[in-house]
């Protein structure tokens, strides 16, 4: 028997956490949409800034005579001009992405929440927000890391999901920020398995009863701990469908997909390797050196996701976008494996090239490799990812490059 539903009264409000070199370039693509589907979504995204002063050099076309070199806030150069200075120059950003500075406003009344932001961060943004967002609000993190304590690994969307009570996905891809600000071809993966409690297609309990049925899978495929609130019938649904029509752009090839844990470790771990790249190619070697890091590198990546995830890694999600897209892209051209390489080939450590070389962006290698390290040691199986653990000598400066090869001899 069919359910007929009333009309939603309201529409989604979308916001993005955080405006660095991605955070902008998907608050960017996002307003695209937000504008394309006004009965989905209310056209104006905020987007929180980390407030920073910046001062615009004289030969850029922002800059005023009147205001010379004065420091001027990054939110209001930003509104103002359409560009983010710091962090995405050069790409026009559509005028209905809105940088706001305070993290309560930008999260207020806000039903779509989007996380990107360098994953260290994390932990404070939560914190401040727990208790003033929307309960029935959900969320998808762009960020690729995961938080560690001294026993537990556990993914940023089921962190952000547990701080916040709510229901949060994950977008992950073989994408490198200015590349899909300038437009130029993409593909990426978004996993979210919408709760029962917000499904509206399906007749039975989780439509009918009300919003009780509140228990949803997490990303290990377990019944959560979090109890939700369900998606109030006044907004539009959020699923699959509607997560497109946020994110796909012509330039930005989505595939929904549900396995969290694939989609959130292949996009954490990938970073560990692409450091091991860099390293191996400012050392002298080439291609085939590092399509072998490669391999070795996703090797220890599925084997980490079965051994400690073990009930829904799907084996498929490790050749969407992010899978081995990610891991080539990320050990060929990003930022990771560029410092790494940079690092070995200027004899100095690879946080100098981050501090001289990125302008304020963040690596998310060195610190993820130094968690999963310190997770892997309190088990005892460090021995079991002879990569991961090499990668983490030689940042310390205890493990040579030119011995990669030993590690892997019978
Ligand atoms: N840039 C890229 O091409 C891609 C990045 N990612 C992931 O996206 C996530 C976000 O990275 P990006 O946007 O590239 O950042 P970014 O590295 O370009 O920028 C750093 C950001 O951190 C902010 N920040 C500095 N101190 C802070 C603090 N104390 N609290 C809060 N924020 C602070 C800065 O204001 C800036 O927005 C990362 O997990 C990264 O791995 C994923 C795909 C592509
Ligand atoms: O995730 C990325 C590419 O898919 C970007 O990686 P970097 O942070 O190393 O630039």
């Amino acid at each position: 028997m069919a359910v007929t539903l009333d009309a939603p009264r309201f529409k989604h409000k979308v916001a993005v956490i955080g405006s660095g070199n991605w955070g902008t370039t998907v608050a960017k693509l996002v307003a695209e949409n937000t504008r394309e589907h006004p009965d989905l979504f209310e056209e104006d995204v905020q987007m929180w800034v980390f407030e920073e002063n910046v001062v615009i050099a004289s030969d850029s076309p922002h800059y005023d005579p009147a205001v010379g070199d004065a420091p001027q806030k990054l939110t209001s150069v930003i509104n103002t001009h359409h560009e983010n200075v710091k962090y995405l120059p050069k790409i026009r950003l559509p005028s209905n992405v809105v940088a706001n500075p305070s993290l309560l406003d930008t999260v207020k009344d806000t039903s779509i929440l989007i996380f990107n932001l360098p994953h260290e961060f994390i932990g404070s943004v939560c914190k401040q927000i727990r208790g003033h967002i929307l309960p029935s609000a959900r969320g998808i993190s762009c960020i690729k890391g995961v938080t560690v304590t001294e026993d537990k690994v556990e993914l940023i969307c089921d962190y952000i999901s547990e701080t916040l009570g709510i229901y949060c996905g994950a977008l992950s891809g073989a994408n490198i920020a200015n590349e899909i600000a300038n437009e130029l071809w993409c593909e990426t993966t978004i996993a979210y398995n919408t709760p029962p409690c917000d499904r509206r297609t399906e007749i039975g309990a989780a439509a009918t009863n009300g919003g009780q049925d509140q228990q949803h899978r997490d990303s290990r495929g377990a019944v959560s701990k979090v109890q939700l609130t369900p998606l109030s019938r006044d907004y539009p649904p959020i699923d699959h469908a509607e997560l497109r029509k946020l994110f796909d752009r012509p330039y930005f090839t989505v595939s929904m997909v549900s396995d969290v844990v694939g989609v959130s470790l292949a996009g954490a771990l990938k970073n560990i390797v692409a450091l091991a790249c860099g390293f191996i190619e400012g050392h002298g070697w080439n291609m085939t050196a590092k399509t072998a890091v490669m391999r070795r590198g996703m090797l220890e990546t599925i084997q980490f996701c079965q051994e400690f995830f073990p009930e829904t890694i799907q084996e498929m999600t490790f050749w969407e976008s992010a899978g081995w897209s990610d891991m080539i892209v990320s050990c060929t051209s990003a930022r990771n494996w560029r410092c790494s390489k940079l690092a070995v080939e200027r004899g100095v450590s690879v946080y100098e090239v981050e501090r001289t070389e990125l302008n304020g962006q963040k690596l998310q290698g060195i610190s993820t490799t130094k968690e999963v390290m310190s997770f892997l040691r309190g088990r005892g199986v460090e021995n079991k990812y002879p990569l991961f653990k090499a990668v983490e000598g030689i940042v310390d400066g205890t493990f040579k490059v030119e011995n990669i090869p030993v590690l892997f001899r019978h």
